[in-house]
């Protein structure tokens, strides 16, 4: 009996050695890797401690003054900690840059948070010679996967500096070369500007902006004209929030599917896209417009062929910091269920279309788009509207500038005509900050009830 139990004793201390052997082996290996981290991750932190009293920020490359960096304010906020309200100030509702994710981002800090060694991938290509993570790609095709947005079994997928440089690549890259007659780039009124300014800005002789597609319908099937066309159809339509499908047929037809708001936050999604070409940005799934990362999905090789020479002969891909941060991003996304984000997103743009919808409707100064609920296959259930933009109609017949008569009102909106509309129209955002979106309301409720 006395062998038996010195027996045991002896193994437990033999076990308990091991152990505390692996473990002193494992913590001097985390102690030797935090090593080069840890300075960094102060650095950081301390950052992130600054108080500027939740109407602001501080960043690592903002302005120093005093040996630290200061609050970056949120519009209409100012002082040192941004805690004083500028009740004069204009709200700018005008950009549709995506802020309103930021607190998920902050409730997320630990695990979207990135260190960066300083021999991070300085090499101009991955080492197979691409400017492409496969990695990153493969977490993309994931998280479509999840969404049920976008087929991308058997398609090319090409990474750019923000949808908007994939935007000409793609537009590039199914333009005729050399026709006699440019190829005419065209998108249904009201359409993202962006369309229009960057096509006429780049000048090419290939292809031309030529307006609204509804002008096109019978020119584009007659295939005698041999005219070739190139329809952006965006969905869901920035600024309206509708869900749109290609309206030109025809055998000299392209389109280019720009599918930037095809996100849970911002629509139901009823099918996954399966188009020839798609593009997305990660400015309007994360809301970090400042990675300007976009992807776009391609069916046909020789179009991939032709989006990647455009990339390898304007940038030469995109940044390797902005890949690693998009990767760390990506994971978060489809953590869990993969469900979060876009129950953080819906929500909150629900709430904030809910808001403004009540308001608008208190008299009949103004409107809003009329959007049906669609099946989502993401939910499982009819989804109500939460667009990322409201089109705001200044209904009195005296008020055709609408833009004019917000900026007295001290909103600053986007000017209908810059969209191919009336002058009528403004486009406000709802996807800034809570702050600025909360400004917003009060503004339009002061105008609403005057
Ligand atoms: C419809 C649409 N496409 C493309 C873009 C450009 O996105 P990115 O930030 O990736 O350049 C935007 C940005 O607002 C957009 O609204």
């Amino acid at each position: 009996m006395a062998t038996v139990q010195s027996f045991k004793y002896a193994l437990i201390l033999i076990s308990s050695i091991i152990l505390n052997l692996f473990s002193a082996n494992v913590f001097l290996r985390i102690r030797w890797e935090q090593s080069w981290t840890k300075m960094a991750a102060t650095e950081a932190e301390t950052v992130a401690s600054i108080s500027c009293s939740g109407h602001g920020r501080a960043f690592l490359d903002g302005l120093v003054v005093n040996g630290k960096p200061i609050c970056e304010c949120n519009a209409c906020f100012a002082g040192p900690d941004c805690s004083d309200f500028l009740s004069d100030c204009v709200v700018d509702a005008d950009s549709g840059d995506p802020t309103f994710l930021e607190p998920f981002w902050e409730q997320h800090a630990a695990s979207s948070a990135i260190v960066m060694a300083g021999w991070h991938r300085m090499s101009y290509e991955f080492n197979d010679g691409s400017l492409i993570s496969e990695e990153l790609k493969t977490h993309i095709r994931r998280v479509h996967d999840i969404v049920g947005n976008a087929v991308t079994d058997g398609r090319f997928i090409i990474f750019g500096a923000g949808a908007t440089q994939l935007l000409n690549a793609a537009v590039r890259a199914i333009s005729p070369e050399g026709s006699s007659s440019p190829g005419k780039v065209v998108a249904s009124t009201p359409y993202y500007p962006v369309y229009k300014e960057q096509t006429e800005f780049l000048n090419s002789k290939d292809y031309k902006f030529s307006g609204d597609t509804s002008l096109w319908k019978s020119s584009a099937i007659d295939s005698s004209s041999s005219q070739n066309f190139i329809e952006f159809v965006t969905s869901p339509n920035n600024p309206d929030g509708q869900l749109k499908k290609a309206v030109l047929r025809g055998p000299f037809v392209k389109t280019i599917h720009d599918l930037a708001y095809y996100w849970p936050h911002f629509t139901a999604i009823p099918a996954p896209a399966d188009e020839d070409l798609t593009i997305f940005t990660l400015s309007k799934l994360t809301g970090h417009a400042g990675s300007r990362f976009g992807w776009a999905i391609i069916k046909d090789e020789a179009v991939y062929q032709r989006m990647l020479t455009y990339m390898s002969l304007s940038t030469y891909g995109v940044s390797r910091e902005t890949q690693l941060r998009v990767l760390k991003l990506l994971k978060v996304v489809i953590e869990g269920k993969g469900r979060e984000m876009y129950e953080f997103g819906y929500k909150t743009m629900k709430t904030r279309w809910d808001q403004l919808s009540k308001s608008v409707s208190l008299s009949k100064r103004f409107s809003i788009q009329d959007l049906e609920p669609h099946y989502c296959s993401f939910s499982g259930k009819v989804k109500k509207s939460s667009p990322a933009f409201a089109w705001l109609k200044c209904e009195r017949q005296e008020d055709k500038h609408c833009y004019e008569l917000l900026k007295a009102a001290h909103i600053t909106g986007r000017d209908g005509s810059l969209f191919g509309a009336e002058s009528r129209y403004v486009r406000l955002s709802m996807v800034r900050s809570q702050d600025n979106f909360d400004l917003l309301l009060q503004r339009i409720e002061k105008l609403v009830t005057e």
